[in-house]
């Protein structure tokens, strides 16, 4: 959930009434967080002031903005100060946020010596100027747009506002970037366009979608061969079963827990059951596992035969929203992390939310790397929803798991559709992982990917803040979200130069040009080429121990 629009402003600017005229124009709901505050707290926003002072109110003021960002989807006011906050800024960035502004004299006329504003209580017209040189480049740093409200009624600053907002938020739907995505019985379908040489595909979420898989499979296959880790033995036996009970010659392929099944050995001797089942190119693979089997399994659907159809049935958080996605299909090396494979995309792709019941919490957590990537490569909306509540999010039974996991996905989605074989954008997916791979091999893939991509992000992060990329705020807020759902920052500090000689080798690298993903800004991805040695040691420094 997302505010339609974000009213801000100083005080006695009139977002209150403008905010409600506005709701009810575009017939959603109102919501101020003074008033959240003064009836959380039980007392009036002045009295708050002279009772605890400016900064406790502060204090409570953001967490009131954070909560409201997260809950509420009509009109959002928040209080004049709100801004001050380099955290709330950086929460407010990429969503629709008007500023209502007024110039000193109507604000005397307006706010006046009013006891209810207490940073005016005195002198107003220089208290006045000098907020208003603290505050006016802030309001202007986070405002999609500007409305001036000097001498005009409340009902023409509303019209100003509908005037400047983006046609999106005035007839929501009407221009649906991904009008394709549905959900119909509770089971969100969320379409992946097919590019050139590529069939469009639909990622389906929700709950009991394994009745889907046979109409996936469809009637051109005789054979399906059902690729599973041995931690989900019963699982795999389940599926052959029930496609070998719709009259398809079904095998089920087992294959080791985790990165231990992305081997050439492996991928060998999956080959060789294929063979042996006479597999040809019109039957089919389902891979059902983690990330680390459906990389294997669409490795292997891309190889045999020089390419077959595959399904994917992710069963981790990670898998769900990043691995099965895509198309990208992979096993190690010696030398590097999925430093072989192809592009090569699944049929479809489903994600029973009921499986992630039976993950370890560890497992899971590690998902939340790639869901924290997607928040900060393009939609920030997933932060604040992890931020709302960190120890939910830690769990499936959590109460934003189906939409963490849609989001992300669409993220993926959206990026993949335009990009599939990574000529540029898609390189933005890759956010934390230069690093993170590098520890993965460092540390032979025993390592969680997740864990190694938070510490990569992390990396990341300081890199970009140190390049003068990125605000100290949005870098510092990689490391308290990560930290809050309980993912690693840190890495030993003596390993750097493995680390630096393993990054030579990540598929972003041009001849000797070591390539990173940094963010310009929240949700602002972008490539760093050939960073400084001292800027890149001096980012080390801050994630070595
Ligand atoms: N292709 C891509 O675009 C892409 C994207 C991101 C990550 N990846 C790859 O994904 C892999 C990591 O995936 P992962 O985090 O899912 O790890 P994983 O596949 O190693 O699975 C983690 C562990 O959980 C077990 N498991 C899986 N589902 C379970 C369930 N429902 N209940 C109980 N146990 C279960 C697995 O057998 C394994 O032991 C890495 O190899 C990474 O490189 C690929
Ligand atoms: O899909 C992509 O593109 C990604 O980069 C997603 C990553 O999260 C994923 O780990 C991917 O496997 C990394 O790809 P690689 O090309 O760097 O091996």
């Amino acid at each position: 959930m997302s505010p339609r629009i974000v009213l801000i402003g100083p005080m006695g600017v009139g977002k209150s009434t403008v905010g409600r005229l506005l709701a009810e124009r575009l017939g959603v709901g109102y919501r101020d967080t003074d008033d959240d505050i003064v009836t959380a707290e039980n007392r009036t926003v002045a009295d708050i002031f002279v009772d605890d002072g400016e900064a406790a109110f502060r204090a409570i003021e953001k967490r009131a903005v954070r909560t409201a960002l997260t809950e509420h989807e009509g009109v959002l006011a928040l209080g004049g100060g709100s801004v001050l906050d380099a955290d709330t800024r950086a929460l407010l960035a990429s969503r629709q946020v008007v500023y209502l502004s007024m110039e000193v004299e109507e604000a005397v006329r307006r706010t006046g010596l009013g006891a209810a504003r207490p940073l005016l209580a005195v002198n107003p017209r220089k208290q006045w100027r000098e907020l208003m040189q603290a505050r006016r480049h802030l309001y202007e740093e986070v405002a999609t747009a500007v409305v001036p409200t000097d001498g005009r009624t409340p009902e023409e600053v509303t019209e100003a506002v509908l005037d400047a907002l983006e046609p999106e938020t005035v007839f929501p739907g009407e221009q649906d970037p991904r009008p394709e995505d549905a959900v119909v019985n509770d089971v969100t379908r969320i379409r992946i366009g097919g590019t050139a040489g590529s069939e469009p595909y639909e990622v389906l979420v929700g709950r009991q979608l394994l009745g889907e898989l046979a109409g996936l499979v469809g009637d051109r296959a005789k054979r399906v061969a059902v690729v599973h880790p041995e931690a989900l033995a019963e699982t795999g036996e389940a599926l052959r079963a029930d496609l070998a009970g719709q009259g398809y010659e079904a095998i089920a392929i087992q294959v080791p827990n985790a990165e231990e099944a992305k081997t050439a050995e492996v991928a060998a001797y999956c080959w060789k059951a294929l063979g042996q089942s006479g597999f040809t190119r019109t039957d089919v693979i389902v891979g059902v596992g983690g990330g680390a089997t459906t990389d294997l399994a669409g490795f292997v659907a891309a190889t045999w035969l020089r390419g077959v159809r595959w399904i994917a049935v992710p069963t981790t958080v990670l898998a769900m929203v990043d691995a099965a996605v895509g198309g990208k299909t992979g096993i190690n090396t010696a030398e590097g992390k999925n430093l072989v494979g192809a592009f090569h995309p699944p049929a479809g792709v489903l994600c029973d939310l009921a499986a992630l019941d039976s993950l370890s919490v560890n497992d899971y957590v590690s998902g939340l790397a790639e869901v924290i990537k997607a928040g900060f490569i393009a939609d920030p909306v997933i932060l604040d929803l992890i931020e709302s509540d960190p120890e939910a999010a830690r769990t499936p039974a959590g109460p934003h798991t189906a939409e963490l996991i849609e989001r992300s996905i669409r993220v993926k989605a959206d990026v993949v559709s335009s990009d599939l074989k990574e000529s540029g954008l898609r390189e933005i997916l890759n956010y934390g992982h230069t690093l993170g791979h590098a520890i993965e091999k460092n540390e032979r893939y025993k390592w969680r990917h997740g864990a190694a991509v938070s510490v990569g992000m992390h990396f990341a992060a300081e890199l970009g803040r140190l390049a003068g990329r990125l605000d100290d705020a949005t870098a510092d807020r990689h490391r308290a979200i990560l930290e809050s759902v309980g993912l690693p920052l840190h890495y030993r500090h003596d390993q750097w130069p493995k680390l630096l000689e393993n990054m030579k080798v990540d598929k972003k690298s041009r001849g000797d040009l070591l390539r990173f993903i940094v963010l310009d800004g929240l949700a602002k991805p972008t490539v760093l080429e050939g960073p400084d040695p001292a800027v890149l040691l001096a980012a080390y420094g801050e994630v070595g121990e």
